[in-house]
C-alpha cells in the first residue's frame, strides 16, 4: 500500500517494489516524503492519491501500463528500466510529448563524472595516444539482463567521442550489490582504470529522486540525466 505522511518534494509513485523500488521508498520515508502509488506484480496498482512524479523501477512487462497512466493522468516519469525493447524506447520518447520523461540509464552522480571522463580522455588520445577502450561491468547474481544499460551507454559515449568503437564489453556477474563500471584505455605499455562502484541501493534511489524533482517543474520533453546533474552542477553543457 502507498505510504502518505507529509513532507517536501513532490508526491511520488512507484512502479516495481524490488531492489529499486524498495530503496527508493525508503527513501521517500527517511525524507517525509509522500508515496501515494504503488505498482507490484503481485499486489497490483494501488493510488491513495495521483503522485506529482511517476518512477518505473519494475520491469519491461509493466511499461504499457506505466506509458497508459502518465499520458492519462499527465505525469512526469522517471523511467529507469535499462532492459527496454526498441519499441519501448520509441514509446517513451512519444510520451514525452505530452509530458517530461526522464530517461535514467543510470541515476548516480559518479556514472554522470565517468561518462564526462570518457569524453575529456577521448579528445585527448589522439594520433599516437590513440587507446585500445574496453568496458567492464559486475553485478550481483540476479541482475535480470547483460550487458547492463550503462555498459551500454558508457561504449555509446566512448564511440560518439572518440570515433572508435570499444573493443570489448565485459559483463560480469558476481559479488556484493550494486554495481560496478570500469573503461579501461591502453596503451603499449600503460593503462588507465576509471571505475565507478555503486555499494548502496540508497545511492540509486537518491537519484531517483533528484530526477523526481527535475521533472515536477519540466516542460514535457525526454531528457538523460545528464541534463538533471548538469542543471544541478550548474553545467550547461549538452
Ligand atoms: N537507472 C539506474 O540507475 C538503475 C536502474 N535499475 C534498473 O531498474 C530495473 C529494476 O531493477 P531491480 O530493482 O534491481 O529489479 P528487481 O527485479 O529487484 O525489481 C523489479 C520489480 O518490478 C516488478 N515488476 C515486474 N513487472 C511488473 C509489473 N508488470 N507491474 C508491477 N511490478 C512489476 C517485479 O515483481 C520486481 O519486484 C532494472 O531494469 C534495472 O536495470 C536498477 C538500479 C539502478
Ligand atoms: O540492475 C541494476 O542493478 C542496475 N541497472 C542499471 C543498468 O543496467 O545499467 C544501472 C546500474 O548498473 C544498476
Amino acid at each position: 500500500m502507498p505510504d502518505a505522511p507529509e513532507g517536501d518534494g513532490p508526491t511520488i509513485g512507484i512502479v516495481g517494489l524490488g531492489r529499486l523500488g524498495s530503496a527508493l521508498r525508503s527513501a521517500c520515508r527517511s525524507d517525509g516524503r509522500r508515496v501515494t502509488l504503488t505498482a507490484s506484480r503481485r499486489g497490483g496498482w494501488s493510488a491513495a492519491a495521483v503522485p506529482e512524479v511517476l518512477v518505473d523501477a519494475s520491469g519491461p512487462e509493466a511499461h504499457a501500463d506505466v506509458l497508459d497512466y502518465c499520458a492519462g493522468h499527465r505525469v512526469p516519469l522517471v523511467a529507469c528500466v535499462s532492459n527496454l525493447t526498441e519499441p519501448q524506447w520509441k514509446a517513451l520518447a512519444e510520451l514525452a510529448e505530452v509530458v517530461p520523461v526522464v530517461r535514467a540509464t543510470n541515476l548516480s552522480f559518479a556514472h554522470y563524472l565517468q561518462v564526462r571522463i570518457a569524453e575529456f580522455t577521448a579528445a585527448l588520445t589522439t594520433g599516437r595516444f590513440e587507446t585500445t577502450t574496453t568496458v567492464r561491468e559486475r553485478h550481483p547474481l540476479g541482475k535480470a539482463h547483460r550487458p547492463s544499460g550503462s555498459a551500454l551507454a558508457l561504449a555509446d559515449t566512448w564511440a560518439a567521442a572518440s570515433g572508435r568503437a570499444v573493443a570489448d564489453i565485459a559483463d560480469e556477474r558476481a559479488g556484493l550489490p550494486v554495481s560496478e563500471h570500469e573503461l579501461t584505455h591502453t596503451w603499449g605499455g600503460e593503462s588507465l582504470h576509471v571505475r565507478h562502484h555503486v555499494a548502496d541501493w540508497a545511492v540509486p534511489a537518491r537519484g531517483a529522486l533528484a530526477a523526481a524533482d527535475w521533472a515536477r517543474t519540466a516542460a514535457p520533453g525526454l531528457v538523460t540525466m545528464r541534463t538533471v546533474y548538469d542543471d544541478l552542477t550548474g553545467r550547461t553543457t549538452t
